[in-house]
């Protein structure tokens, strides 16, 4: 069956318009998100391409070759600016060269008559922003936990469709140019970049969906005034870590309190009483090994899980304790309470530990506070670490 090339202009026109559609409505719902606006932008652009490119049958040559061209290299530009703001990057104007350099390349006779020149450098203009954007999904991968196969496969699809292209469209003279199954090449390019075009919106839609989801649901695992974990993302830790392929590591909890932190409040105000809550977080976070997790429970209370034995957590429990006891916030001084339970005496569930913790705390505070007291289920009795100093 021979495949009709006015036929596929017009099912692609078709596609494109429902696909703006589609994008336009997803932007709205997604706050104006720029990646869906830059593929919207580059739908409508592309539908321009698609309409100059028609022309061609007409004999309008300038507004199909020259125009028609740059409009899809716009589109190319345009997508490739989605990606980059999929990352947050800066979008810049690099993007812009293709069109610059297609234009400057229709003054040339050698160029505009040579339908294999042009359809070479097509290729190669196609290749290169596809690149570009499998870069930027690479670099993305790094920075956030999206599903970002689909993406690169389409893209990788489209990369070693346009180097076929240059080979059987007559970009680089080849024993295999000509028609396939009855139909020019034209027909295939236009029908892939039909399903490209469907795929890539498609997928950018779901990973701009997907991207949202994970940004709502770390923020509601966040402490809005101090940027630590919270109380939710403690217990969900703790759970991961009650499965049996974490019980062979030793853990210790930490359980902090802020002495008379009422009074400060009550002294200094509310604005002080934040900052000493967002210095507290800052030295624990400094003073923890990387691989602990660090959450504030409610009000001046906080928790620890880490990753060591007993004798390493009290280590540092007492070096977060001197580092608070000389910390100064805003000319105010304040001291921390700490209670430690650890796993180092037999495998417990770390919510066990947290109450274990709990209770050392309790006896920090009732000893005199600004000091640590630890666990010792062997022993049912808690010892008292000396206060330095
Ligand atoms: N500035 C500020 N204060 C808070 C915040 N959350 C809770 N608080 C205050 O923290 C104080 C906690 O007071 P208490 O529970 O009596 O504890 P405390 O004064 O630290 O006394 P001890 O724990 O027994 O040493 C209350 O006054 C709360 O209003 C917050 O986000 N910012």
């Amino acid at each position: 069956m021979a495949l009709d090339v006015a036929t596929l202009f017009i099912c692609e026109l078709y596609v494109l318009l429902f696909l703006i559609v589609i994008t336009a409505f997803a932007w709205s719902g997604a706050q104006y998100d720029k990646v869906l606006g830059f593929n919207c932008i580059s739908l409508i652009v592309s539908v321009i391409a698609v309409w100059l490119s028609s022309l061609r049958s007409e004999g309008l040559l300038f507004w199909s070759v020259a125009v028609g061209n740059i409009c899809v290299l716009l589109a190319y530009g345009l997508l490739l600016s989605a990606f980059r703001a999929f990352r947050g990057a800066r979008c810049g104007y690099d993007w812009t060269l293709g069109m610059v350099l297609w234009g400057v390349l229709c003054l040339f006779p050698w160029f505009w008559n040579s339908m294999h020149n042009r359809i070479l450098v097509s290729c190669l203009m196609c290749i290169i922003y596809t690149a570009a954007m499998i870069r930027e999904l690479h670099r993305a991968r790094a920075m956030l936990p999206v599903t970002f196969w689909p993406a690169r496969l389409l893209l990788w699809i489209h990369l070693l469709f346009s180097v076929l292209r240059a080979l059987l469209d007559g970009g680089i003279p080849s024993p295999l140019y000509g028609a396939i199954g009855g139909s020019t090449f034209s027909v295939y390019v236009i029908l892939e970049s039909i399903l490209i075009v469907i795929g890539m919106s498609f997928t950018l839609m779901a990973m701009v969906n997907e991207r949202t989801l994970i940004k709502y649901k770390q923020a509601s695992l966040l402490d809005p005034l101090t940027g630590v974990w919270n109380r939710r993302a403690l217990f969900e830790k703790a759970d991961q870590l009650a499965n049996p392929a974490s019980a062979s590591r030793e853990i210790t909890v930490m359980l902090f309190d802020l002495d008379h932190f009422k009074s400060i409040n009550d002294r200094y105000g509310h604005y002080h009483g934040d900052q000493v809550l967002i210095d507290f977080c800052h030295k624990v976070v400094t003073e923890l090994p990387a691989d602990s997790f660090f959450a504030r429970l409610g009000g001046e209370e906080f928790a620890a899980i880490v990753l060591c034995d007993e004798k390493v957590g009290m280590e540092t429990a007492e070096r977060i304790r001197q580092t608070i006891e000389a910390s100064r916030p805003q000319q105010v001084h304040y001291s921390v309470s700490i209670g430690v339970a650890s796993s180092t005496y037999g495998p417990v569930r770390v919510d066990t530990l947290i109450a274990e913790a709990d209770d050392a705390l309790y006896q920090a505070k009732a000893g005199g506070r600004n000091q640590i007291k630890v666990y010792r289920p062997d022993e049912q009795r808690l010892q008292t670490l000396p206060v330095a100093g």
